[in-house]
């Protein structure tokens, strides 16, 4: 199937001469969740904007459903929901009267039934008659998400959506976006959050200076890049570890407390046991043992900080 949205060598270069993006090269699948991590300034943003239409790109191309998203502007602009980092709504204005609006603004028909939906399912249709300006921080969130959800698009970008939000809507916003996959929606949202992409998304890009270093499944970049150590806690602090450990992912730690066992998914290595045999027979003894797996966080740190 074609994918949704193809990205081919996107750049973007500021009036000011600031190079955003470096030709960047993406296929987004219909009902996938991809999850954009990437520090501050990477890119981010501005790369959403373009796809949404708001920000014309200096060079390359974007596709939506087919449609190029500068020459076909309003085909591809009712396909895509943008839920923005800021909010930008009429603090005066009625929940209801906001999110109806918002899908007027698409040049789609009225439609109640639709918006009672989406704001049954955001938990606001108790709030459908406030004011914007008497919600809470976090309610105010829920009808950004409503607004970009009014007119029924097929593509949903969300900026952000959880900074700064408690951890119970937090956890609210993730069930919001898990229910909006289960009805189809292509879900593209960027976070600062890891554990955020390692709980929700299905694929996970790491954007940094403007340059997409990666794109990939979860599952595969966990244990693709993933790793795994035994932790041995020594009975006897060690000097030094033997010789005929050298070589094979074994360490010990400066203070000779604790070896380390890197064991890596791709490599053939010795197993477990069979260094345990080993070690029992070199009269190393240990008290306690575990076990750590490096997480999604790991992976982004590695290598954002390997490109910087
Ligand atoms: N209108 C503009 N003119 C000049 N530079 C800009 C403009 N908009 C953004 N930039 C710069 O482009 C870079 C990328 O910004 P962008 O907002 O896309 O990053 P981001 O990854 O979304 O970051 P954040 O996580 O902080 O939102 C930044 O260095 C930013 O200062």
């Amino acid at each position: 199937m074609a994918p949704i949205i193809s990205i081919r060598n996107l750049t973007k270069s500021y009036a000011n001469g600031f190079v955003a993006l470096k030709g960047i090269d993406l296929d987004v699948e219909k009902g996938e969740i991809l999850a954009l991590l990437g520090p501050n300034g990477a890119g981010k943003t501005t790369m959403i904007s373009i796809v949404c239409g708001i920000v014309n790109p200096t060079g390359g191309e974007v596709l939506v459903a087919g449609h190029d998203v500068v020459k076909d502007f309003r085909a591809t602009r009712t396909m895509i929901g943008l839920v923005p980092q800021e909010l930008t709504t009429d603090q005066f204005e009625t929940v209801w009267n906001t999110v109806s609006f918002s899908r007027g603004l698409h040049g789609k028909k009225p439609n109640p039934a639709h918006i009672e939906k989406v704001l049954r399912d955001l938990s606001l249709w108790n709030r459908k008659d406030n004011m914007l300006r008497e919600l809470s921080g976090g309610m105010k969130r829920r009808v950004l998400i409503a607004k970009a959800l009014s007119h029924e698009p097929e593509i949903l970008f969300l900026d952000e959506p959880t900074a700064g939000v408690d951890v119970t809507l937090r956890k609210d916003m993730w069930r919001v976006v898990e229910r909006l996959r289960e009805s189809g929606t292509t879900i593209i949202l960027t976070t600062h959050y890891i554990e955020e992409a390692e709980e929700i998304a299905d694929r996970v890009g790491v954007i940094n200076g403007g340059e997409l270093l990666l794109v990939e499944d979860k599952t595969a970049l966990m244990t693709k890049l993933g790793r795994k150590q035994l932790i041995l806690e020594l009975a006897e602090p060690l000097d030094r570890l033997p010789d005929c450990f050298s070589g094979n992912g074994l360490s010990l730690e400066p203070d000779g407390n604790r070896l380390i066992y890197d064991f890596d998914a791709q490599k053939e290595q010795e197993s477990i046991a069979a260094l345990l045999t080993r070690l029992a027979a070199q009269n190393i003894h240990f008290k306690d043992l575990s076990t750590r797996q490096s997480s999604l966080e790991d992976i982004f740190v590695a290598l954002v900080g390997g490109a910087r």
